[in-house]
């Protein structure tokens, strides 16, 4: 079964029957960590895309991030989706507001590329797939951006190429310096294992089929009551088993590996981010901060290639709802073993 409305980003095809004269008016709605860098991103890297406007419903921080980008500030997120001197929308808001403006953006019929995750229940992710097939086009793309990595796309390369022989295990490990307040032990499935989800739906091009998360001893670093690390084995539909280390407080660095155990090999990505050192003085590399050094690539290639298919018309070059609604299921039957200790089953029912 395929696993993406756009598996592979090419970049011939993205850039092929674009008009080159149209710039694309964006907005972006959220205006906090990810909103300003996607901001800033936009503002100067994206050709193609123009920064028309930011919109937050903290208003002295709209007012200040519209001022260091010279752009509209638009108070009310409505009015910016309505807007029609804006032509796309970034949401970068936090998840549980992603479901109603998502769907007004959809109403509005304009391109959205909005972060992870598309919303924070299957129920509220599937009404976007039923919308938006409603439409009967494509519009909403989601931050997944670990598809546009470069060790990713070569490691699904070497899965597709089948020279390894079928895949048997995933062993992957995501590791965060520390939390923000208020940080729930269902978030490390919500916000950070997502990743993991749709990273191995788009490596093997499997659907997850089965979801069991474990509550090892907790690290003394984590706020009180937080369960961190937890340990989440999932099923593919072939029968792949999956393991992910989420550990989200180790207080030094951001580290996000996975190795691929195959029939006939095995490979590795993620362990040494950067430069790698030797001389007298020793061996060694070093540490990556965080999701913004560690994935600035990503980021870049994703809002690149999201331009160039608005520009082209097709609005998608990655994951779209599917994949949005896919992994929050996942997630949701996570969340429901975190709290029994049992195996959980994902059904996803049928794609329209
Ligand atoms: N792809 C990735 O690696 C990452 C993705 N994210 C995702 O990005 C999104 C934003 O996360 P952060 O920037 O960390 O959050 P943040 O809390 O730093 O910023 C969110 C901003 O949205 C604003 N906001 C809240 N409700 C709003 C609404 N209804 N309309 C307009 N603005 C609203 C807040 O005032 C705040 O300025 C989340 O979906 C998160 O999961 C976050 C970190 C990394
Ligand atoms: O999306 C992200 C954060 O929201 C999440 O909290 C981190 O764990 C992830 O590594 C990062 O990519």
């Amino acid at each position: 079964m395929s696993t993406s409305s756009n598996p592979t980003p090419s970049p011939d095809t993205a850039r092929e029957g674009y008009d080159r004269d149209r710039q694309v008016r964006v907005a972006v709605l959220g205006v906090g960590m990810m909103g300003q860098d996607h901001a800033r991103r936009l503002a100067t890297l994206t050709v193609g895309a123009e920064l028309v406007a930011v919109s937050d419903v903290d208003v002295a921080r709209t007012d200040a991030v519209a001022a260091e980008f010279g752009v509209r500030a638009i108070h009310d997120p409505k009015a910016a989706i309505a807007d029609p001197e804006v032509d796309a929308l970034v949401i970068a808001t936090p998840g549980f507001t992603h479901e109603e403006l998502v769907l007004l953006a959809l109403e509005a019929g304009k391109p959205v590329l909005c972060e992870k995750p598309l919303t924070t229940s299957p129920e509220t992710s599937r009404r976007i797939v039923e919308k938006e097939a409603e439409l009967g086009r494509p519009l909403v793309q989601v931050g997944f951006m670990r598809r546009f990595d470069t060790g990713y796309q070569q490691l699904r390369s070497l899965i597709e190429s089948g020279e390894y022989g079928a895949p048997l295990f995933l062993h992957c490990a995501h590791r965060n310096a520390t939390t923000p307040p208020n940080f729930s032990s269902e978030q490390l499935m919500l916000d950070s294992v997502v990743h993991e989800v749709d990273s191995v739906r788009f490596l093997t091009g499997e659907e997850i089929v089965a979801v069991r998360v474990i509550a090892p001893r907790s690290t003394t670093a984590a706020p009180e009551g937080l369960l961190d690390p937890q340990f989440v084995i999932m099923e593919t539909e072939s029968g792949v088993l999956v393991d992910v280390e989420i550990f989200v407080n180790t207080t030094f660095g951001y580290e996000v590996r996975t190795e691929l155990v195959a029939e006939k090999g095995q490979a590795r990505i993620g362990l040494h981010e950067g430069i790698v050192t030797q001389s007298a003085a020793g061996w060694g590399g070093s540490i990556t901060k965080d999701f913004k050094e560690r994935f600035g690539a990503a980021y870049d290639l994703e809002f690149q290639r999201w331009i160039d298919a608005v520009r082209a018309g097709t609005n998608v070059d990655g994951p779209g709802v599917w994949d949005g609604y896919a992994a929050a299921a996942v997630c949701a039957a996570g969340v429901e073993s975190l709290k029994t200790g049992q195996r959980v089953e994902v059904d996803l029912g049928a794609r329209p």
